[in-house]
């Protein structure tokens, strides 16, 4: 139960808004993660706070801890520049007096630079990283010439000076590891995504058209053996026209996860048009490829697609090519096409894998009484 209530709370925080750039989401998870991990450093630094026995540098942690606490929230709203504001100004404050009260061979001050490499990671302008980096950096000369043991009336003894020198010390390294871990282990995250988002068709989740298309020249590139399938959903805009656009697409992602569910592992396939998918069949032969196009129909008629409480029956026409047919793969895929309208043309619901070689031939109509238009 504990684990579930976590696990909502972690989503929570780590889930962007809505209407969130998507270039902006990398720097919001990446802080995201930064204020929990920050906020956790804070409260294990409590009972050694508690150890040295100095009540304001516990309550500058308390406060420390409240600010963090604040700047999630003010995070996952959408107010990142306050967020950052608040959080980093709370830890500046407790190093600068920790360093005042016990000077600065404490290790105190390390913790600048883990504010200087947030306030450049962030989304801030440049401007802005500038002249926070230049705060910093007076702050920090400031802190080790004239601020450090101003107020050090505290008498720490040397083992105790020691032990704090390394936690202190072992905890930069650790904030600086987590922090530049986050950046890289986000970055490339959201690199995947945009490269995947770039690539498949949102609707149905199968390649788009270029991404199709480039997989199509990469096969041609290695000169191996391919079989070229289009397809199209018959009577598509009947569907849209009775049951509405939303049925419509409910139909194609039926489509696009029955040829998935359907096709090998090495398959790909793309959506090309409206309601139209290329599928790419390496290494296949024409009597392979047409047992897939068979297959493939059967899978159809057996599972059509459920819409409410009944269910849509739904056919596709298709056009078979294979490579040796072509001396270019563009000619391969015209081929296709040719052969999916004379599909069409001779009723819908077949596969057509021999003929259509010119448009001349279509357009005699000779396809429709010869041999070229192959019933599945
Ligand atoms: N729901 C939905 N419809 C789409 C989408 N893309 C295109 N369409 C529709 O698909 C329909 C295609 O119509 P047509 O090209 O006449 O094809 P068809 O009705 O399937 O006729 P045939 O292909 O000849 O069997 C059009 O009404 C388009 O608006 C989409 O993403 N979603």
């Amino acid at each position: 139960m504990y684990s579930g209530v976590l696990r909502s709370f972690w989503m929570r925080v780590l889930s962007p808004p809505v209407d969130l750039a998507p270039e902006r989401r990398r720097s919001f998870q990446i802080f995201a993660r930064t204020y929990l991990f920050v906020t956790a450093v804070h409260v294990a630094f409590m009972p050694l706070f508690l150890w040295v026995g100095i009540p304001l540098l516990t309550g500058l942690n308390l406060l420390c801890i409240a600010v963090n606490v604040l700047a999630i929230r003010l995070h996952c709203h959408g107010y990142f520049v306050l967020a950052l504001l608040i959080k980093l100004a709370a830890a500046a404050i407790l190093i600068t007096v920790a360093s005042m009260l016990l000077g600065n061979d404490i290790g105190f001050e390390y913790y600048f630079f883990i504010i200087l490499f947030e306030i450049l990671i962030s989304d801030l302008s440049r401007p802005q990283k500038l002249l926070l980096s230049g705060i910093l950096m007076s702050l920090f000369l400031a802190m080790i010439h004239w601020l450090s043991g101003l107020l050090g009336s505290w008498s720490l003894g040397e083992p105790a000076r020691e032990l704090l020198h390394a936690v202190n010390l072992a905890t930069v390294f650790i904030l600086i590891t987590f922090i530049a871990m986050q950046v890289y282990s986000v970055s490339e995250t959201t690199e995947r995504r945009f490269r995947s988002d770039a690539s498949r068709d949102s609707l149905t989740g199968v390649y788009n058209r270029r991404a199709i298309i480039e997989c199509a020249e990469a096969l041609w590139e290695q000169r191996r053996s391919l079989a070229l399938l289009l397809l199209d959903a018959d009577h598509f805009k009947q569907i849209n026209d009775t049951y509405g656009h939303s049925a419509g697409d409910k139909v194609l992602r039926h489509i696009a996860q029955l040829l998935q569910r359907t096709l090998r592992e090495g398959d790909s396939i793309g959506r090309v048009g409206g309601e139209e998918f290329l599928i790419l069949l390496p290494d296949t032969s024409c009597d392979e490829a047409l047992s897939v196009a068979s297959r493939l129909r059967d899978q159809l008629v057996a599972q059509p697609c459920p819409l409410g409480k009944r269910t849509l029956p739904v056919t596709l026409s298709m056009g078979l090519a294979l490579s040796y047919e072509d001396k270019a793969l563009q000619g391969v895929i015209d081929l296709a096409d040719r052969r999916l309208y004379v599909a069409k043309s001779a009723g819908r619901d077949q596969l057509v894998a021999e003929g259509g070689d010119s448009l001349e031939t279509m357009v005699h109509g000779e396809i429709f009484t010869g041999s070229s238009s192959r019933e599945v």
